[in-house]
């Protein structure tokens, strides 16, 4: 690919050297996503088309948006981005686009169904500033295309005349096979594909017969329109009022080439319907029946898609196996998901209990909304979600569900720092956000035994929504509570008569370790620490009050944001019942952070216990003022 820095590069290859660019790219995709981790099916499925666009397309001054973002690594490749061997890495490549990358990424959103809007509002600004021989080109996926905001875009956008091309990334997939009417939709226009094949045929082959062949070509052609709504009723892209060019083979470039300068031409909305295949060119992502590699972990086999080391419980898996339980034991539980029914850990309960899944594609706010009817009709509906994807379903837990007491629990995967995904990934706005829900009782288990324990609790609360949140990947050693007092675990009582207790440390979920490593590391220098876990943290149990009366200083540590979070309503608590003590909040600054591994961003905050330690000394030292 040293042929290609720029995009430009791409103009004065020929065919045979675009397809070996494209031969080039794929290779690289195996060996480095595999090493590094990453979205390798997607981005395997887009590398002619992401060549082709940039070929008819002129970016930056061109605006290319990609929905998600998690395709775009060939539009990285081919805008001259380095150091991919440190893909969502610290210092590296982010593994969605971004904008301290480089001018080519006008966005870097990964939650889905976006793109078009951004596209709308590029498109509108342009025109605005005169800028009328740029254009703006949204690409999204049909799994992306099930979310709600793209279709409010599609509105907006179908009702106007701005020069938006607007490409249907097609590959009949989300992590599994896209559902709903859309995906249908899409369907039939990919079987038309064959139709329109016929009629270019009838076009080509009447015009070469003589005398009778131009009247049957313009009977036929008169026919096209009924023909095509008995063979392939009329596209409802079309009936929006957008341009409808496709399906197209995404991995011929010429066609997709030729496509994209059709539309780019067609000087108004357009779709350009792509028909591609995630994994393409990667035997191991095809035969992957599950997900086609959406996503390979660190440390994959390059020869089998596999990882070379396989990981420990997660926490996911905990979570999947209570509820294929509770599945047994509550006829009326049933479980929501987002397009994402393995990542969440819902697959188990939907193989016993077929009947009692719904899978509503990339829609959380429907998700959230049909849950609460879900609970009107008498049931008890389960969303998982990732904790970062509920940030969009604000309106219909606060409304649609707390004002209305709906009997739902929301089971939020990956909450806190997640790590590689970075900056619109980490799950560290839940426990901030569900703060302002009136009635809402929230959750954070810190090992196994307390998510089982947890997910049961919540269950069986059927007059308030319910929220048990944990984190990403491997589940941590069990951590045993010495004893529970009004709600609340003790972990590990200071070693000096109640009253005399220096400081209490309220540790949320997993950080109860980290804040038991820092009680150790600061008895070790005569500060004696209670260390404790709330488990409900809304609302604030009034335990926590009393248990702070018997100490001189507080530290809560949580991993989430630090405002508006767990810590600023226990600091808020202390003050409402007057006991004023030293309080440090520990938690995740409102800046958003960048991809790293977990480990390292939580050491950089101050989560990990070395950090909560610090924090007790100093306000240790405060006890003496
Ligand atoms: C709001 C939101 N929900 C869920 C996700 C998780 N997610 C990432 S990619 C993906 C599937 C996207 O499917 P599609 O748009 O068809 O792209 P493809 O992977 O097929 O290229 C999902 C569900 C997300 N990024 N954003
Ligand atoms: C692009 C997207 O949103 C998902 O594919 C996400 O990257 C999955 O994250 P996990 O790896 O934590 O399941
Ligand atoms: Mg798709």
């Amino acid at each position: 690919m040293e042929s290609v820095r720029q995009p430009r590069d791409l103009d004065r290859l020929s065919r045979a050297e675009l397809d070996r660019l494209a031969a080039e790219i794929r290779e690289f995709l195996i060996e480095n996503v595999s090493r590094t981790g990453g979205h390798l099916g997607p981005n395997l499925g887009v590398v002619e088309l992401t060549i082709a666009l940039h070929r008819v397309f002129d970016s930056p001054r061109d605006a290319l948006i990609w929905d998600v973002g998690h395709q775009a690594y060939v539009h990285k490749l081919l805008t001259g981005r380095q150091d991919f061997e440190k893909l969502r890495c610290a210092g590296g490549v982010s593994g969605y686009p971004s904008r301290a990358e480089s001018e080519h990424d006008i966005v870097e959103n990964s939650h889905a169904s976006t793109a078009l809007s951004y596209a709308d509002g590029v498109a509108k600004a342009f025109r605005l500033r005169g800028l009328t021989d740029r254009r703006v080109v949204g690409v999204i996926g049909d799994g992306a295309l099930t979310g709600g905001m793209a279709w409010e875009a599609l509105n907006n956008i179908a009702g106007g005349d701005l020069p938006v091309v607007i490409v249907v990334n097609d590959n009949e997939r989300s992590y599994a096979p896209t559902i709903g009417g859309l995906s249908n939709h899409l369907g039939t226009l990919r079987t038309t594909q064959g139709y329109e094949r016929f009629l270019d045929w009838g076009k080509n082959t009447l015009a070469r017969t003589p005398y009778v062949g131009g009247a049957i070509y313009e009977t036929l052609h008169g026919m096209k329109k009924g023909l095509k709504d008995i063979v392939a009723p009329q596209g409802m892209f079309e009936d929006l009022g957008l341009k409808y060019i496709g399906p197209i083979d995404g991995h011929d470039v010429d066609a997709v080439e030729s496509a994209l300068r059709r539309a780019k031409a067609f000087g108004g909305p357009v779709i350009v319907h792509v028909h591609t295949r995630k994994g393409e060119g990667y035997e191991p992502a095809r035969a992957d029946e599950v997900h086609q590699l959406h996503q390979v972990n660190p440390q994959t086999n390059p020869e089998t898609g596999l990882p070379f080391q396989v990981k420990g419980t997660s926490w996911t898996d905990v979570f999947a196996e209570e509820m294929l339980k509770i599945g047994n034991d509550r006829p009326d539980v049933v479980g929501i998901t987002a397009a994402m029914l393995i990542p969440v850990g819902l697959h188990k309960f939907a193989q016993q209990y077929p009947d009692r899944i719904y899978d509503v594609g990339i829609a959380e706010q429907h998700a959230v909304t049909s849950a609460a009817g879900l609970a009107f009709g008498g049931l008890h509906p389960v969303v998982a979600v990732y904790a970062t994807f509920l940030n969009r379903a604000f309106d219909q837990v606060l409304m649609d569900c707390a004002l209305h007491k709906a009997g739902v629990t929301f089971v939020l995967d990956r909450a806190g720092i997640t790590g590689p995904d970075g900056a619109s990934h980490h799950g560290v706005w839940d426990l901030s956000i569900l703060q302002v829900v009136p009635g809402i009782r929230v959750a954070v288990p810190r090992d196994a035994a307390q998510v089982r324990a947890l997910v049961r609790e919540a269950t069986d609360i059927d007059d308030a929504p319910t929220v048990v949140r944990f984190s990403k990947g491997s589940v941590g050693p069990e951590i045993e509570a010495v004893d529970r007092v009004d709600g609340v675990d003790i972990l590990r009582r200071a070693a000096k008569p109640v009253n005399e207790g220096d400081l209490l440390i309220i540790a949320t979920g997993p950080l109860a370790g980290a804040a038991l490593a820092a009680a150790e590391e600061l008895a070790a220098e005569g500060v004696e620490a209670t260390v404790v876990d709330p488990r409900w943290v809304k609302p604030v149990n009034p335990a926590l009050v009393d248990l702070a009366r018997a100490h001189r200083a507080v530290v809560t540590v949580e991993d989430n944001g630090r405002v508006g979070g767990v810590g600023a309503a226990i600091s808020q608590a202390l003050q409402d019942a007057g006991v004023l003590r030293p309080t440090k909040v520990l938690g995740v600054p409102p800046e958003f952070q960048a991809h790293d591994e977990r480990p390292a961003i939580l050491a950089r905050l101050g989560l990990d216990g070395p950090g909560i330690a610090a924090a007790g000394r100093v306000l240790h030292a405060q006890r003496e003022i």
